[in-house]
């Protein structure tokens, strides 16, 4: 495809950016009770048309760099961000910005072309038209070289695939901010010429593209056009890149002949603590030079946590290029699509609930009508809860949290609202809890001989399906807040308290005071004590009995054996309700949480 065909902007501009300025930038850390600072009063100005290297020894604060500008990073940092020499409202701001980090998470059961398409679907206004959009997803895709692999999962794609996607991603929205983080790592010298070729052709259709580049080849340097040096978080050069040799002889430090001209000055940019009487004089004329730029720009920076404009256009300007409604359609279907092409786990969730069903049931077989296996019937019913509830819980406990980088990553990018992903996971893993617990229970109420009314079963079906809910929104919680390597630990041991106070390993009356209470926090109370009423409860006819003598003949006996006979149905029913509603906010607080601490 040629650079021509490439499509338009689609998100409007205010006006054409010509320079991004950053002013006197300080990025601050707590570590360890103690302050760090990461960017020292730092300064420069990046301009649209020239493709920008930053470049630096490790830890000199690159990345720190590209968080602050990007918007990604927001706690800790002050000074001040310009476009053209003038403030910018915040919201605009995150609308034309795009910033793609070392290592982009992405959904790994979609294919290439989906992940352009609903990024096309989500970031661009729904006046685009289907057309367009599939044009827009066919440049990218030919722009890129990504023809090869369009229908292949994100799974099977190799690091430099991946690394183009990404990139992908960011050009959907054709923003005219481009914020790259080391685009080459991990790709070979031609895959990484290439990158940074594409880069290079989207500066000089008019973005203004920085990048952080660690240590590039010769080759690779040529095509950038300035160069931005840090130095344990200040700049130690801002230019062009044919000057930068000049600039640091001029400061005293020589580069040798057929040096690469990158190697050298992340050379000197290491010597900022062990030459400081040299270097220092070139930081300060760097700055020199950043003030000078700026010189039309008087602020005197009063409200030092404003980085950009606080928006005051909240009520007028939609933060969100679509309404709230279609990013909960799109991302439904994108999750339900990548549950169903999970098909391992998909079809290891079914039959694993199908096994349960029939291993319980032929264990317990025919139990159910049988007034001299009560208490097996009565296990059969704690195992079956225990089952719904471990395995709804884990199965997202594993997922969701692999979710979490590409939540983090479109919700900054201004993609969606907590609130439109939040709706859509309920909704989009719903159907499938639903019919795993639906096969399990009925192949287990049949087969374990429970009472044929249709009532009973649908009370029975009713608690199990609460449970799983309850189970799901557990596992999403624990997911979203703790870490993947904790979370497996954290969910079984929290649910192992639940089951001990369901009231079958030890009853009411049986428990020590101080521990009654628990009994009502114990959503595994409500299950255990809701089957049993649906089982035993409801005036049930006499069980059957193939002895002489049947002590739990009569339900009634089998209720004041668990001490539930007036307790009632409803009040359970309910009690699972308010740990769902609980769970459901819990979940949307976690999900805030988790954006607030990458903030
Ligand atoms: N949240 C944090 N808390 C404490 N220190 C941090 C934090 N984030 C970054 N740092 C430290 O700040 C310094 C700059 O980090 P940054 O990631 O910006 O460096 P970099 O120049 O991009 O390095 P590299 O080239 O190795 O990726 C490093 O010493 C890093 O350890």
């Amino acid at each position: 495809m040629s650079l021509d065909e490439t499509v338009e902007v689609v998100i409007p501009l205010v006006k054409t950016i010509t320079s991004l300025s950053f002013r006197n930038l300080n990025y601050t850390v707590n570590q360890k009770g103690s302050k760090k600072q990461l960017l020292k009063n730092i300064s420069g100005t990046f301009r649209s048309g020239r493709l920008t290297a930053i470049m630096g020894p490790s830890g000199a604060g690159k990345s720190s760099l590209l968080n602050a500008l990007s918007g990604f990073k927001t706690q800790g940092i002050t000074g001040r961000i310009l476009i053209n020499n003038e403030v910018v409202d915040r919201l605009k701001y995150r609308q034309l910005v795009a910033y793609n980090t070392q290592d982009v998470p992405l959904l790994q059961n979609i294919t290439v072309q989906e992940t352009l398409h609903y990024a096309a679907d989500l970031k661009l206004s729904s006046n685009v038209t289907r057309i367009h959009k599939t044009k827009i997803v066919n440049d990218i895709v030919a722009l890129l070289g990504l023809e090869k692999c369009a229908h292949n999962q994100a799974r099977v794609l190799s690091g430099g695939e991946r690394k183009r996607l990404s990139i992908g991603l960011e050009l959907v929205s054709n923003p005219k901010l481009l914020f790259f983080d080391e685009p080459t790592s991990g790709l070979d010298s031609e895959s990484s010429y290439q990158v940074i070729s594409y880069l290079k052709d989207l500066a000089k259709q008019g973005r203004c593209v920085v990048s952080v580049i660690h240590q590039p080849s010769s080759e690779l340097l040529e095509l950038f056009d300035d160069i931005y040096v840090v130095a344990d978080g200040r700049c130690m050069y801002q230019g062009a890149l044919e000057d930068m040799i000049g600039t640091l002889a001029s400061a005293g430090f020589e580069c040798p002949q057929y040096y690469n001209r990158a190697d050298f000055a992340i050379k000197v940019a290491s010597t900022v603590n062990t030459d400081p009487e040299k270097i220092n004089p070139l930081m300060k004329q760097m700055e020199s030079i950043s003030n000078d730029q700026l010189n039309g720009f008087h602020d005197e920076l009063n409200d030092s946590e404003k980085l950009l404009n606080e928006s005051s256009r909240r009520g007028s300007s939609p933060q969100y290029p679509i309404s709230q409604l279609r990013q909960f359609l799109i991302l439904t279907r994108r999750t339900a699509l990548g549950t169903i092409r999970n098909l391992t786990l998909t079809r290891l969730r079914l039959l694993g609930h199908i096994m349960f069903g029939l291993i319980v049931g032929s264990v317990f077989y025919d139990v159910g009508d049988n007034g001299a296996k009560v208490l097996a019937n009565i296990s059969c019913l704690i195992m079956i809860l225990m089952f719904i509830v471990f395995s709804n819980s884990m199965t997202v406990v594993l997922t969701f949290p692999l979710e979490m980088g590409v939540f983090v990553r479109e919700h900054k990018n201004n993609c969606y609202s907590v609130a439109a992903y939040f709706f859509s996971k309920i909704v989009a893993d719903f159907p499938l809890m639903l019919f795993g617990v639906t096969c399990c229970q009925l192949i287990a109420y049949y087969l374990t001989g429970q009472p044929n009314e249709t009532e009973r079963i649908a009370m029975f079906w009713g608690i199990c399906g609460l449970m799983a809910w309850t189970a799901q929104m557990y596992g999403m919680v624990a997911g979203c807040l703790c870490p993947v390597e904790v979370s497996p630990f954290v969910v079984p041991s929290s649910i192992v308290p639940m089951v001990l106070f369901s009231g079958f390993f030890i009853r009411y009356g049986e428990l020590l005071d101080a521990y009654k209470p628990l009994t009502y926090v114990s959503y595994f109370r409500y299950g255990f004590e809701g089957l049993a009423l649906a089982t035993y409860g409801f005036n049930r006819t006499e069980i059957g009995c193939e002895e002489m003598f049947c002590y739990y003949r009569k339900s009634k006996k089998v209720l004041e054996l668990l001490e539930i006979q007036n307790s009632n149905y409803w009040f359970d029913v309910a009690g699972l309700g308010v740990w769902i509603t609980v769970l459901h906010v819990l979940l949307y607080v976690s999900l805030r949480l988790r954006l607030k601490w990458t903030q």
